[in-house]
């Protein structure tokens, strides 16, 4: 057993420990058939089509594990919903809930995933023309909305976890409610336009002409919803219930309440591996230092054990990470050992987790905060809400009964809030904007949100984007920068950093930037080999700071790859290059998925007509377009060595993971900033203050700082 006493926890009800069985393929099969038949949700099959045929907007609430998000989709196809070519969309809030559904769906239904069944996320899209039931992110069907303003290709969006209320799909709230008047508008009629469908299953699919008249069924989904607040904001729309759940989870608290989560997290793994029975374990933590902490000391602790004991697979699961190591948690354990995934919230709702069964919760999250005042963003740790915690204990339990342990006392659990504050009351606004005045939207005051945004922090969005250069005075999108800035699937900063790099002759290296920030962890660090990496790393770092830095890894890896694929041929090459990344402490993964990130924003920007071309070795235009873009992250030395901000005045001192932590120099810009116990700015470059008022005169001419 590690560090600290062992934990003793109260129970609040009883579920039995059934030990868990090995199955063969054949037996799964069998299994998955019987098991989508004993889901609570099977019973009200029929009367949930009914619902939804008459009911253009219909919300469900039903318990973790009913079956709402892989089988309503399923019983709609069968009812029908499909027939005129229409696409049944499920919208997630997280990348990994709308792939694993997905792919549970397609083996349910055995179909090849891509064809009747796929997803869409940002950067990858598993769909073809054959496809009628699509899982996606929320922001992913947002994007489609610029395109399609009438979502004509749906003939149902579900809006799945809409308790979580990200900004994304509050956005997404107003404009289905927007979608539905338009296409009501535009239809012969009610519901009833569908009954030609329902009664024969076998039609051959209609013309998108009959499709385009019918109306948009719309539902909201969840197990932890205030179905009244949404029955309002949709005009008293009906709420069903979904009665019962397939399986108990035991909800364990402590008696005291924990002063350090991170060791109370780890003697509970301990004590769990040690004292129960088989199956797997899911921790929930606030973030990746968190769960390379824990996983480097589940590590030393496992040593200690008995060889018998050892049998404990550690995974890691968080947004950054690439989605092939994301998805191997997905896979059994091998016969004999447990595992214990260290996740983030990505993994709070929708997801199955074959084999957890037992779940560790401190309740906490980290979440992202706005300040309107300094208008910086940042990233905070706050205790969980009750629909969060629900959540989690509702990922035990899902294929037998479960257990779950909240690292706080009962009496805690009480005082929390019911539901999460709504992303959109505190973040950064200026992509809603964006998004939405790419739709026509131009008065984000008077969108028809659930719950209005913070006036403040809707007039700093406006003003970052008139900074930017994205609006008008009219607050209309700008001709041509705001409607490229639209185009672009990346954040506002990101997209006009692009646009300005093809004036400064740079596009290629800062489409490495953008591509190799948007998956971190570039460096793969094992604990034991720190030194040694430490001196390989060094090898790239530049000392004008980070960002040219991922260039040279960037440029270094092609160059190694191109020449590889001379020599010996693509196949060959490639898996040179995963040695090559091995010794030099580079995470393969995170570095070919910044490949695809690139090739796809290339094109977008080629289409775009942007001027592709290369500063070379002299990387000045790329640091002096960094600070012509970030201008609102640039930050001046201190006496004490710390940072302020110009634009509002916050310290920070640059994180240890950058090439500038040592040399310190006088003005910087930074691409993040994150708030642990300090505050950390991320991803760092060196620039002269004196850039400032030249290239963002409309931030810095006016001001003495
Ligand atoms: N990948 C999977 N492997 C094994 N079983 C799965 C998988 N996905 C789903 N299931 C089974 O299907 C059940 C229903 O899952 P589903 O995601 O549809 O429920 P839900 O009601 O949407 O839950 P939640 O509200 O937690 O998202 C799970 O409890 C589990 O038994």
């Amino acid at each position: 057993m590690p560090t600290g006493d062992k934990r003793n926890f109260n129970s609040n009800n009883n579920a039995t420990n059934q030990p868990q069985r090995l199955i063969n393929a054949d037996q799964k099969r069998r299994k998955i058939e019987q098991q989508r038949r004993s889901l609570p949700i099977a019973s009200v099959e029929k009367r949930l089509v009914e619902e939804v045929w008459k009911n253009d907007t219909l919300i469900i609430v039903g318990e973790t594990g009913s079956g709402k998000t892989t089988q309503l989709p399923q019983y709609l196809y069968n009812g029908g919903f499909c027939q005129n070519g229409g696409i049944i969309g499920i919208t997630q809030p997280r990348r990994v809930a709308a792939v694993t559904v997905a792919k549970r769906v397609a083996e349910e239904r055995c179909v090849e995933l891509g064809q009747q069944v796929g997803y869409s996320i940002r950067f990858e899209d598993v769909t073809s023309t054959s496809t009628r039931i699509k899982y996606m992110t929320d922001g992913l069907l947002l994007r489609e909305a610029l395109l399609d303003p009438k979502l004509s290709r749906y003939s149902v969006i579900v809006v799945d976890e809409a308790h979580e209320r990200t900004v994304q799909t509050d956005v997404l709230l107003g404009l289905l409610k927007d979608v539905q008047k338009k296409r009501s508008q535009n239809s012969n009629g009610a519901s009833g336009n569908y009954d030609h469908v329902k009664k024969d299953n076998n039609a051959k699919e209609k013309s998108n002409e009959v499709r385009k008249l019918n109306p948009l069924k719309l539902i909201i989904m969840s197990a932890s919803l205030d179905a009244r607040g949404f029955s309002e904001y949709f005009g008293g729309a009906k709420a069903v219930h979904v009665m019962g759940r397939q399986f108990p989870v035991d909800i364990l608290y402590t008696a005291q309440p924990e002063t350090d989560c991170l060791d109370a997290a780890l003697v509970t793994i301990f004590q769990i591996h040690m004292e129960e029975g088989p199956g797997d374990i899911l921790v929930f933590l606030s973030g990746q230092e968190e769960i390379e902490s824990i996983e480097g000391l589940v590590r030393e602790n496992l040593k200690k054990l008995p060889e018998a004991n050892q049998k404990l697979l550690i995974y890691p699961l968080f947004s950054s990470l690439p989605s092939e190591k994301q998805m191997k948690v997905f896979t059994p354990a091998p016969v004999g050992f447990r595992k214990v995934i260290l996740a983030t919230n990505i993994a709070e709702t929708s997801v199955t987790i074959p084999g957890v069964k037992y779940v560790i919760d401190p309740g906490l999250v980290k979440v992202r905060s706005y300040s309107p005042d300094s208008g910086i963003e940042s990233l905070i740790v706050v205790k969980t809400s009750k629909a969060q915690a629900l959540q989690r204990s509702g990922r035990a339990g899902r294929e037998g009964p479960g257990k779950c342990y909240r690292l706080y006392p009962e009496s805690r659990f009480e005082g929390l809030d019911d539901s999460t504050v709504p992303e959109i009351k505190r973040c950064n606004l200026s992509n809603v904007i964006l998004q939405l005045s790419a739709l026509g939207v131009d008065d984000i005051i008077g969108f028809d949100f659930m719950e209005k945004p913070d006036r403040m922090a809707v007039i700093r969005s406006l003003e970052l984007l008139y900074l930017l250069g994205a609006l008008t005075d009219e607050k209309k999108l700008s001709y041509p920068i705001g409607h490229q800035m639209a185009r672009l699937p990346l954040e506002p900063n990101d997209s006009k950093a692009l646009i300005l790099a093809s004036q400064f002759d740079c596009l290629e290296e800062m489409l490495i930037v953008v591509s190799m920030l948007s998956v971190e962890s570039i460096f793969y660090v094992p604990r034991d080999k720190l030194e040694e990496s430490r001196t390989v790393i060094k090898s790239f770092s530049s000392p004008e700071g980070d960002h040219l830095t991922l260039v040279n890894v960037y440029r270094a890896s092609i160059e190694f790859l191109e020449k590889n694929k001379t020599e010996n041929g693509n196949e060959k090459a490639e898996k040179n290059l995963r040695k090559w990344c091995k010794d030099n402490f580079i995470n393969n993964r995170s570095l070919k998925h910044a490949r695809d990130i690139y090739n796809q924003i290339l094109e977008n920007v080629e289409r775009m007509g942007l001027k592709i071309s290369s500063c070379g070795d002299d990387m000045l235009p790329l640091r002096r377009c960094l600070a012509a873009s970030y201008f609102l992250n640039a930050a001046l030395k201190q006496p004490d060595g710390t940072y302020r901000v110009l634009a509002n005045g916050q310290i920070a001192e640059i994180h240890p993971t950058s090439v500038l932590r040592r040399s310190k120099p006088e003005c910087i810009i930074f691409y993040n900033l994150v708030q642990t116990t300090r505050n950390y700015v991320r991803n760092v470059t060196r620039i002269d203050y004196l850039w400032l008022a030249e290239l963002a005169p409309q931030c810095y001419a006016l001001k003495d700082n």
